[in-house]
C-alpha cells in the first residue's frame, strides 16, 4: 500500500525529438526524481538511441505515435520546422488527459492547439542548456486548456533542471532572447576573456580556467548578495585603476549597445520563426 506521504508516481513521459535541449531537460527530470522506467525518448538515428539508452537508462524508439500512447506528459523537443509534421503524426495517438510541453522557440501554444485534438492541454516552456547540470532556468506559460495542475506537473518535471518561473506567454520571446540564448552569450564572453589572456601571455589552460571561474564567481556573487550588477561593477572599479580603463574601452566599442541590438535581433527572429513554421502556416 502507498503511504499517504509518498510522492505521487510520475506519469509516463514521452520526449519527442531528443536532441541537445530535450536531453538536458530529460537529464534534469531524472535528477529531480522522474523514474527512467517511465521515460521513452524518440530519435531518428540508431546511434543516438544507443547514446541516450546508455547515458540515461531510458527506452527509445523512432515511432513517435507509439511513444505518446500511455504518456501523461509529452515533451516536444524538435526544431521549429519539424513541429507541424510531428504533431500531425502523434495527434490521434495522444491520451486525452496528456499535457503537451513545448520547448520550441517562437511557436505559440495556439499553433499547437490548432493541430492537436480539441481541448489538448499545452504548456510552452523556454529552458536553457545549463538544465543539464541542474543550473538552468525555464520560463513556463499555459495554453488555453492548461490548468494549474498541468503547470504544477510541468514544474515537477523541471524541478531538477534549476529555476522555473511562470511568465505570460507574450513574454516568452523576450525570455528566449535573454536566458534561452543567454548561455551562448556567456560562453562567447568567456572565450573572448580567455583569448585576451592568451594575448597577454597566459597559457590557454590557465586563461580558460580563470575566465570560467570568474564568470562562475561573479554569477554567485550576484545571486548570493542580491546586489545590482551596476553596484557590484563599481566595487571592482577602483578610481583611476585598471578596471575603469577596460570598461571605458568596452563602452567605446559599443558593447552594451551591441547587446541591446543582439537581443532585439533574437527577439525578432522568434516572430519570424512563428510566421514560417507555425503548424498550418509553414512555407
Ligand atoms: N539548444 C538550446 O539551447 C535551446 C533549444 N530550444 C529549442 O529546442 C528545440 C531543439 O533544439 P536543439 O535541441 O538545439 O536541436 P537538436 O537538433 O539537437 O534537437 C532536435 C532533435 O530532434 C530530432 N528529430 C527531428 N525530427 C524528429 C522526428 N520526427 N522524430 C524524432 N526525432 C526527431 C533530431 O534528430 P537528428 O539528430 O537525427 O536530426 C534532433 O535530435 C528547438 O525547437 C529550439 O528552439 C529551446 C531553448 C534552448
Ligand atoms: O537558437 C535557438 O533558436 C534556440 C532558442 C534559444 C536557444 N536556442
Amino acid at each position: 500500500m502507498t503511504s499517504p506521504d509518498a510522492p505521487a508516481r510520475t506519469p509516463r513521459l514521452a520526449v519527442l525529438g531528443t536532441g541537445v535541449m530535450a536531453e538536458a531537460v530529460l537529464a534534469g527530470a531524472l535528477a529531480g526524481g522522474w523514474s527512467a522506467a517511465d521515460v521513452v525518448a524518440t530519435v531518428r538515428r540508431p546511434e543516438r538511441a544507443a547514446q541516450l539508452e546508455q547515458a540515461h537508462g531510458v527506452s527509445t524508439t523512432t515511432d513517435n505515435a507509439a511513444a505518446v500512447r500511455g504518456a501523461g506528459v509529452v515533451l516536444v523537443g524538435v526544431k521549429p520546422k519539424d513541429v507541424g509534421p510531428l504533431l500531425r503524426e502523434v495527434g490521434d495517438a495522444l491520451e486525452p488527459d496528456a499535457v503537451v510541453v513545448s520547448l520550441v522557440a517562437g511557436l505559440p501554444t495556439a499553433a499547437f492547439e490548432a493541430v492537436l485534438p480539441d481541448g489538448t492541454a499545452v504548456v510552452r516552456t523556454m529552458p536553457n542548456t545549463p538544465a543539464q547540470v541542474g543550473a538552468g532556468v525555464t520560463a513556463i506559460s499555459p495554453g488555453t486548456h492548461a490548468t494549474d495542475e498541468h503547470l504544477a506537473l510541468v514544474e515537477r518535471l523541471l524541478a531538477g533542471t534549476g529555476l522555473v518561473v511562470r511568465v505570460a506567454e507574450k513574454d516568452q520571446d523576450a525570455v528566449s532572447a535573454v536566458s534561452g540564448s543567454g548561455p551562448a552569450y556567456v560562453f562567447y564572453v568567456v572565450d573572448a576573456l580567455a583569448e585576451a589572456g592568451v594575448l597577454l601571455g597566459l597559457t590557454r589552460q590557465v586563461a580558460l580556467q580563470i575566465a570560467t571561474q570568474t564568470v562562475l564567481g561573479a554569477g554567485r556573487l550576484l545571486d548570493e548578495t542580491g546586489e545590482h550588477p551596476a553596484i557590484l561593477r563599481e566595487k571592482v572599479s577602483s578610481p583611476g585603476g585598471t578596471t575603469v580603463r577596460a570598461l571605458a574601452r568596452l563602452d567605446a566599442g559599443g558593447v552594451r549597445a551591441a547587446f541591446l541590438d543582439a537581443l532585439q535581433a533574437a527577439h525578432a527572429r522568434s516572430a519570424e520563426i512563428a510566421a514560417a513554421y507555425a503548424p498550418g502556416a509553414e512555407h
